[in-house]
């Protein structure tokens, strides 16, 4: 759950208040607002990923439990390292009754900026609030990176592995259909490792060579690397300085198992981690819509479309070949056109029937095609076509 106030103008501090406790949140909102300081509410953890990605927050107020009836602060500690994963330097002050000081050191630790006791006195927190926006600054944009939804106990489970692991340097593949979310998955390890710099991205498919510095690797399509690459890669991670490699692939275990050498396999198989296609995990449907729709809304400056459960319902009964990609297009195309009308192709369906098979043929294509931006290797894959095959329809039907 989440609330927006809108009643300030764009340049003044946002601050984002955690807390499941409405009176609270009452006290907070009068306290900041008559400073100037725009305040969004979240009631619980998932309402405030969703904040942080889709407003420009300068700093969270963060109470460390929302469950009737939680006081070990666990929500609270797991919800700041998301949001550390989402904007690394993000200044979080801990709010905390409850759970006591021991939790909160817990949270410095975690990385948490400082915190303050419930009840609070309003002169300190508003000159502690107010001595942290000045040294963080203003923030202008939101710069954040994606949020990984996490509901069913799958992704759960394999979000949990990935950052048990993060923290190491062992080699990762990450295998699902396109658009699961492995892209995602791989960045989170990466913000949650040890190393200082940003991952370096290449896919397997248009690589030449292999980066010169280490640190970490995101290699996406492991599975098309030559055999040449894929005898210069293992060299590399037998060496001294083994760069970390987070191989990404829409292939299982099995199948990369006989396109890739053995000896790179003993690397790829240390940890491997499966996404299960989405029509399999009907309760991230429903918190992914729910995250989407707000997300575009205030990203659209639209209001936000109603969603009930014939909606999640309708959402659930969907195939999803192209998984949560193809979910957060049609969702923002609702919050675009202000109605339930999940994708562009279906709309056209219900005016203009093709006639012919070619005709459908040709529109499939075509539609393939311009969902990829005339990516044929994209294209094709999502057709279960092979690229030659895929330009010789393009060149039947003048595409
Ligand atoms: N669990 C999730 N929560 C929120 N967004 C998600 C989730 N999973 C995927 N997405 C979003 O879906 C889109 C596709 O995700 P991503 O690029 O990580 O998929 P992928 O499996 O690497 O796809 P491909 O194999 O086609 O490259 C991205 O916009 C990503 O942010």
């Amino acid at each position: 759950m989440r609330e927006t106030d809108t009643a300030h103008d764009a340049g003044s501090p946002c601050l984002l208040f955690v807390d499941d406790d409405r009176d609270i949140q009452v006290a907070a909102r009068l306290l900041f607002q008559r400073r100037r300081i725009k305040i969004l509410s979240a009631y619980d953890a998932a309402g405030a990923l969703t904040l942080l990605a889709s407003h420009p927050v300068d700093l969270v107020l963060l109470d460390l439990n929302y469950t009737k009836g939680a006081r070990t602060g666990a929500e609270g500690l797991a919800l700041l390292k998301d949001m550390l994963v989402l904007r690394r330097d993000l200044p979080v002050l801990v709010v905390t009754g409850h759970s006591g000081v021991s939790i909160a050191v817990e949270a410095m630790r975690t990385g948490a900026t400082d915190f303050v006791m419930k009840p609070w006195n309003n002169d300190r927190l508003v000159s502690l609030v107010t001595s942290v926006l000045e040294k963080c600054g203003h923030n202008n944009g939101v710069d954040a990176e994606p949020v990984l939804i996490t509901a069913s106990d799958a992704i759960k489970q394999i979000v949990s592995e990935a950052d048990r692991i993060a923290p190491t340097r062992a080699c990762v593949l990450i295998s699902g259909p396109s658009g699961v979310g492995k892209m995602l998955l791989a960045r989170r390890i990466q913000a949650l490792s040890s190393e200082a710099s940003a991952a370096q991205s290449f896919s397997a498919e248009d690589c030449d060579d292999l980066p010169q510095e280490g640190g970490v690797w995101i290699c996406r399509e492991i599975e098309a690397l030559s055999p040449t690459l894929q005898r210069r890669l293992t060299d590399r991670l037998d060496g001294s300085a083994p760069p970390r490699l987070i191989a990404l692939s829409s292939l299982d275990f099995a199948a990369l198992s006989e396109r890739l050498q053995p000896k790179l396999m003993l690397h790829l198989g240390m940890v491997s981690l499966v996404i299960p296609p989405l029509r399999e995990r009907p309760e991230d449907i429903a918190a992914l819509a729910s995250h989407f729709l707000h997300y575009f809304s205030a990203r659209h400056g639209l209001p936000e479309p109603q969603c009930d459960a014939d909606h999640i319902a309708a959402l659930q009964a969907e195939a999803w070949p192209q998984n949560v990609r193809e979910l957060r297009a049609a969702l923002e195309r609702v919050v675009i056109m202000g109605e339930w009308q999940l994708s562009a192709s279906k709309a056209a369906n219900q005016t203009s029937e093709p006639q012919t098979l070619r005709d459908t043929e040709k529109s499939l294509v075509e539609a393939a095609l311009r969902r990829h931006s005339f990516n044929v290797t994209q294209a094709a894959k999502e057709l279960g076509l092979t690229r030659p095959a895929l330009y010789r329809r393009m060149a039947r039907y003048g595409l």
